[in-house]
């Protein structure tokens, strides 16, 4: 099927399937809350004026999930597992930001993500094909070759994997990715069954906080910040910014994190898109989710069909 533009629409109805879960987001349905707050240190106060980077702490809204449209999926077979947040700093800074274990997408627009998932929905043999279709994907499959997924939310790495611009005081651009970069090495459960890694992640915040530091990398000449599936090369300028610390969890259906999009289009001042078309997909695609889903939950599961 050639789709020359992709609305959101016919992204959330790719994704939701035949099988439409009421109430839950299109993409990443099955997670959990959680909540905390993010340490800075400053060093990144000379290159972002957003409030976050000024030393000090700020709480946070997060939500760890795993991809696909299935709320109750089993959770280790899950190709990609993911951490979203959102600060708010003010009643007018507001930040959204979700992440994904890949540090690049597979393909660098829109209608060749489409593509792609179709594909996946069709099978390993179309997949293959895409694949064989599209050279771009090669810094995508290097990193799905070597990546070996951990046993814990708390040991992954998690990728803005499209870039922004920090914007300093005088109003300077620089291109930047961000990571988060996990303290915990180990799992302190090595179970299997269907919801261990939210098991896992409720086991260790009985016991412990769970840290990350959060990284932020530069573009260095000749990086195309509007490419997300282009790897920048390891030597690029790497700044610490301070530390995500997550002290408690809550179960999406009644946590704070249910009834946020996090659309990664709401950014505070010091902090500005970048042209990446997939971006700006991404975000119509996530209001869609959340229409469809905030709708069905205000009506029960009942009109919410007649909405979609
Ligand atoms: C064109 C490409 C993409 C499309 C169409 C898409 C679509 C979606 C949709 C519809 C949702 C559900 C939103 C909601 O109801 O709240 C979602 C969730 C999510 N997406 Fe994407 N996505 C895309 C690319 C990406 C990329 C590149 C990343 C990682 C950087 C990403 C990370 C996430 C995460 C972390 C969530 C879950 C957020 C949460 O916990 O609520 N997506 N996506």
């Amino acid at each position: 099927q050639k789709v020359d533009k992709v609305t959101a629409q016919q992204f959330v109805d790719l994704q939701q399937g035949e099988r439409v879960y009421a109430g839950f987001r299109r993409a990443h349905a099955k997670g959990i809350c959680v909540t905390g707050e993010f340490v800075s240190n400053g060093r990144l106060a000379a290159f972002s004026r957003a409030t976050i980077f000024k030393p000090g702490a700020t709480p946070f809204t997060g939500r760890f999930s795993i991809a696909g449209n299935n709320p109750t999926a089993p959770d280790l077979k899950a190709p990609v597992r993911s951490l979203a947040l959102s600060f708010v700093s003010s009643a007018s800074q507001q930040w959204r930001l979700a992440m994904n274990t890949p540090p690049v997408t597979a393909v660098s627009d829109p209608h060749s993500f489409y593509q792609q998932l179709q594909a996946l929905k069709a099978g390993p043999e179309a997949i293959t094909a895409f694949f064989r279709a599209h050279p771009e994907s090669a810094d995508f499959l290097a990193w799905k070759a070597r990546y070996q997924p951990t046993a814990s939310f708390a040991t992954e790495q998690y990728h803005s994997i499209n870039a922004f611009y920090l914007v300093d005081e005088s109003g300077q651009r620089r291109a930047v990715r961000w990571s988060f970069e996990p303290r915990a090495n180990k799992p302190v459960t090595q179970a299997q069954h269907k919801d261990a890694l939210h098991d896992e992640l409720q086991q260790r915040l009985a016991q412990q906080t769970v840290v990350f530091d959060w990284v932020f990398t530069f573009a260095g000449a000749g990086d195309d910040e509007n490419n997300p599936a282009k790897q920048w090369p390891d030597n690029r300028q790497r700044v610490v910014v301070g530390e995500l610390e997550i002290s408690a969890w809550q179960p999406q259906s009644s946590g704070h994190c249910h009834v946020i999009n996090f659309d990664p289009l709401v950014l505070p001042d010091g902090i500005e898109p970048t042209r990446d078309p997939i971006l700006r997909a991404r975000s119509a695609a996530y209001a869609e989710s959340y229409r469809r889903r905030a709708w069905e939950r205000l009506t029960a599961g009942g009109e919410g069909a007649k909405n979609d």
